[in-house]
């Protein structure tokens, strides 16, 4: 039978505790709009003690969400409970969550308290915050670096007292998942009333596990995981929902467990918090990362071209990713997804032009992080208007500067021989330009050059565009196509004068 667990979304408390990641009230309202929409369970608004901003935010939170639970945290204080009810009171379920750390190091150095001392604060806490709601959490600090016994005697009392949910925190992230298991299984037993309250897991990721530890936490009866978007949170972060979530949609069949959240937004929430904090995600961050559902390698682009699943477990659909472009050409991209990507941008090119095409692709791909479609078309337009070349550019040297004349040393190849010159110009373009003229030996005229950026960013690909005119006023174009912009128009020259060279003998 499947379980449902219930998701505790804790982005505006714990994940507002990420340094850089402070929100104001409008960006709040949006982000718990947002976690409404995918409808988490409960949304942990603020710790309303915390400053008047905070109080704000809780309270406009709560008048505005109707269909989650909204939380306020507090320390086991009468004062920092009055300020949750306070800030709580209008929400249609409101929660007051009550944390006390119980690791010895926690409770003699921090609290300065003994552990009896701990449990009775803890208790009255509860108590005290029951007069105002039924719905209490009791959280018990640093439960993993606890002693098992305590841990059961706490949760027992608290239980008692009226705490309807009890979270077993990871706050420092220091458990592995067999252990976290073993220790829900070991306090499960040791307090049965466990059982009838909702059971919470709180990882956080200092080892990078705070995900695996919430899902060895479900393994073993946990029914609530309190987890952030995008993993935010203090220090190293929280769970990531979008992974939690995700990991119990794709693997059903593991965990018979589910959650009520729309996957669909899963995206968009995300986004919308990198918006608002200006924090990015990793690129290869599990679900919401930008290449988390990109196949870059030929045998990869392969199999998902022939059969989606082959490499991908989920789809980015259902998550909420619309049109994917999930095939992303680069240097390690093979022949099947490069001619999938030319037929995708509308070309039918034969089969000689994909292997000219693809040679250039590979060149292109070795100097450029990413091809981009505008690249492909660049290079698709430089091959199908191929013509044969009768020079080769071999290599260039150019000199230049702001005090110095510009000198260009061209080397080609024409008919299997080399033929080097050199010349001086009105800057780098012009000598180059200069030192082919030489080379052909004719009275060229340079009607027409322009330079484009083909994509964005540093290692974009320069495109050049060469008109020449010979003696009689015929124009020739060449275009040349290179992430160094001075051999791209050295190339779109010399493809010019092959134009002309190809076309006067086919005229003739
Ligand atoms: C694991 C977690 O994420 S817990 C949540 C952490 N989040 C935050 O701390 C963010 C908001 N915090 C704040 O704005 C402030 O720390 C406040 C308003 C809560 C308290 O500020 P201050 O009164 O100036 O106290 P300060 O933060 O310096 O010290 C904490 C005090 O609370 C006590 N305390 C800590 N945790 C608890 C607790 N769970 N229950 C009761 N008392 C506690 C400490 O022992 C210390 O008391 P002391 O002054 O007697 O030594
Ligand atoms: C307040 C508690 C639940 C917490 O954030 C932690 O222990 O990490
Ligand atoms: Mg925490």
């Amino acid at each position: 039978m499947t379980r449902m667990i219930r998701i505790f979304d804790t982005t505006l408390r714990d994940g507002e505790q990420s340094p850089g990641c402070s929100m104001n009230l409008k960006e709040k309202i949006e982000m718990a709009k947002q976690l409404e929409k995918m409808k988490v369970d409960i949304i942990e608004a603020g710790f309303a003690i915390t400053s008047p901003g905070d109080f704000e935010s809780v309270q406009t939170i709560s008048s505005i969400i109707k269909d989650c639970t909204v939380a306020s945290l507090s320390r086991a204080a009468e004062k920092d409970i009055d300020a949750s009810w306070e800030a709580l009171k209008k929400a249609v379920d409101p929660r007051i969550h009550i944390v006390i750390a119980t690791s010895p190091i926690h409770m003699q150095y921090k609290l300065n308290l003994e552990p009896d001392a701990v449990i009775e604060k803890a208790v009255a806490s509860v108590k005290y915050a029951k007069k105002y709601c039924s719905n209490i959490e009791f959280s018990a600090e640093d439960a993993t670096r606890s002693d098992l016994e305590f841990m059961a005697r706490i949760f027992d009392a608290t239980i008692q007292a009226g705490a309807t949910t009890v979270n077993i925190p990871d706050t420092v992230g220091y458990t592995t998942p067999e252990e976290h298991y073993e220790f829900f299984m070991k306090l499960r037993e040791l307090c049965p009333r466990l059982d009838d309250v909702t059971i919470s897991a709180h990882c956080h990721n200092d080892l990078g596990l705070g995900v695996a530890n919430s899902l060895a936490a479900i393994r073993a009866g946990v029914n609530q995981i309190e987890c952030t978007i995008n993993g935010i949170g203090e220090r190293a972060g929280n769970a990531a929902m979008e992974e939690v979530v995700m990991a119990l949609h794709t693997r059903k069949d593991l965990f018979q467990a589910e959650t009520r959240v729309v996957t669909t937004e899963l995206m968009r929430a995300s986004k919308l918090l990198t918006r608002i904090t200006g924090v990015k995600v990793q690129p290869n961050k599990a679900i919401v990362g930008e290449n988390a559902f990109s196949h870059e390698s030929g045998i990869h682009q392969d199999g998902v071209l022939k059969h989606k699943q082959t490499y991908e477990i989920m789809t980015p659909e259902s998550i909420g990713i619309v049109g994917n472009n999930n095939i992303v050409l680069g240097k390690h991209s093979g022949r099947h997804a490069f001619r999938n990507k030319i037929r995708e941008l509308g070309y039918e090119i034969s089969d000689e032009q994909l292997e000219q095409a693809f040679a250039k692709f590979k060149v292109v791909a070795d100097k450029k992080k990413s091809v981009y479609d505008r690249d492909i078309e660049a290079i698709l337009a430089k091959e199908t208007l191929q013509v044969p070349k009768t020079y080769t550019l071999e290599s260039f040297v150019i000199n230049s500067g702001n005090s110095i004349t510009s000198t260009a040393v061209l080397k080609v190849i024409k008919d299997g021989k080399a033929i080097e010159k050199v010349s001086r110009g009105d800057g780098p373009i012009d000598a180059a330009f200069k030192a082919i003229e030489k080379i052909v030996g004719m009275d060229l005229k340079l009607d027409d050059y322009q330079l484009q950026s083909v994509t964005e960013g540093m290692d974009a690909l320069g495109d050049a565009l060469v008109k020449i005119s010979d003696e009689n006023g015929e124009i020739y174009g060449g275009r040349g196509l290179s992430t160094d912009v001075i051999e791209a128009s050295i190339q779109a020259y010399i493809n010019a004068v092959n134009k002309m060279i190809y076309d006067k003998e086919h005229r003739a």
